[in-house]
């Protein structure tokens, strides 16, 4: 890593450690023969001789012209020029992209620190350094937010997110089901809140999505390195390419009682998960059902009717906003089995 260059001690560091960047990562063939210190040398020294050489040539060729030798010719000058300016035009660009590279650099590192990506800290030398922060479960929400934020993905974003943590800790679940996973990012949220030793079981009936959806939980429990233990503070997650509607009344036998089912799915199909999955639901279950401010009226209105007035459920409703917008009201229902 490269030191932030306003931190740096001297400049001394700043380019051992810009030459360290530059052994690291080279961006081509050229520079990963010929490191830019070997090139800035070859260059360098090709341009001062070719200036040596001009000098001479052209005195000679000026004496050959005043004494009128008859053996002057121009073309040895004109050539040692031409390497003059070709060698010390690759030098003088070579610099320079080592010097748009450090900004560039720069302002990628601040930006990150600006985001939560990097950290600074002070090293042992007590200079100031940056470092990316350790990708695991937090890192990827960050991450994933940013995404959601930015496409308007329907993920159930860090407002209600957080109610939605706070209800799974809470409830300590043994076994939590989720239908519709997207990306992973309300799963990750679920998993983070329950007890590490826990499982969550995510229902996703789009392949694509399950297969991004996985890949983010694999970075998020393994992090970037391999050797590295598994993240411990958050529960084992599987993520099922599946339709819920299936999968409930199928899937499930042998794999105890669901203590917490957070419904994301389609809002006109949340009565029939909630059916499908009531012969499974532990005494106590929590339900807990996304969208049921947006959707009252809509897709949500017999799921909420049934909720809360068949006798089987004591429920709530949650406010809260929608995902990326603080001005429409949202919220989650949350129904507790009787
Ligand atoms: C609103 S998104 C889920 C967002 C996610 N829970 C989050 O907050 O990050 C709805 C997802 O449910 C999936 N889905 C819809 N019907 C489904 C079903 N019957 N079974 C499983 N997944 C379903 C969709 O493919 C979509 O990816």
């Amino acid at each position: 890593m490269c030191i932030d260059s306003q931190f740096a001690a001297d400049q001394d560091k700043v380019n051992r450690r810009c030459l360290e960047d530059e052994l690291r990562d080279p961006s081509n063939f050229v520079e990963y023969l010929l490191p830019r210190p070997l090139r800035l040398l070859l260059t360098g020294f090709g341009s001062a001789s070719c200036l040596v050489a001009t000098v001479i040539s052209a005195t000679r060729f000026l004496s050959e012209l005043k004494y009128q030798t008859g053996d002057n010719d121009a073309s040895t000058v004109v050539i040692n020029l031409l390497g003059f300016i070709g060698f010390g035009a690759l030098f003088f660009l070579d610099r320079q992209a080592a010097t748009d590279r450090v900004a560039r650099r720069e302002k990628v590192r601040k930006a990150q620190v600006a985001i939560g990506d990097r950290e600074v800290y002070t090293n042992a030398d007590g200079e100031r350094m940056s470092r990316l922060k350790e990708v695991n479960s937090d890192w990827i929400i960050r991450r994933l937010e940013r995404w959601g934020r930015r496409d308007a993905l329907p993920f159930i974003g860090p407002k209600k997110g957080a109610l939605l943590q706070q209800l799974v800790r809470e409830q300590r679940p043994r076994l939590a089901v989720e239908v519709g996973t997207l990306c992973g990012y309300s799963t990750l949220l679920i998993a983070q809140a329950m007890p590490p030793d826990a499982q969550l079981i995510s229902l996703e009936c789009d392949w694509k999505w399950a297969l991004v959806a996985k890949r983010f939980v694999y970075q998020a429990t393994t992090g970037d390195k391999k050797s590295k233990p598994k993240d411990q503070r958050i529960a084992k997650v599987d993520v099922w390419w599946a339709d819920a509607l299936q999968a409930l009344p199928s899937r499930f036998s042998g794999k105890g009682r669901i203590d917490l089912l957070f419904l994301d799915g389609l809002p006109s199909q949340y009565l029939a998960y909630l059916r499908a999955a009531e012969p499974l639901l532990a005494p106590g279950a929590l339900v807990v059902a996304d969208n049921a401010g947006i959707f009252a009226q809509g897709g949500l209105m017999e799921y909420l009717e049934y909720v809360r007035s068949s006798g089987k459920y004591s429920s709530r409703y949650l406010e809260s906003t929608l995902e990326w917008r603080d001005d429409t009201a949202d919220g989650l229902e949350v129904s507790k089995l009787l």
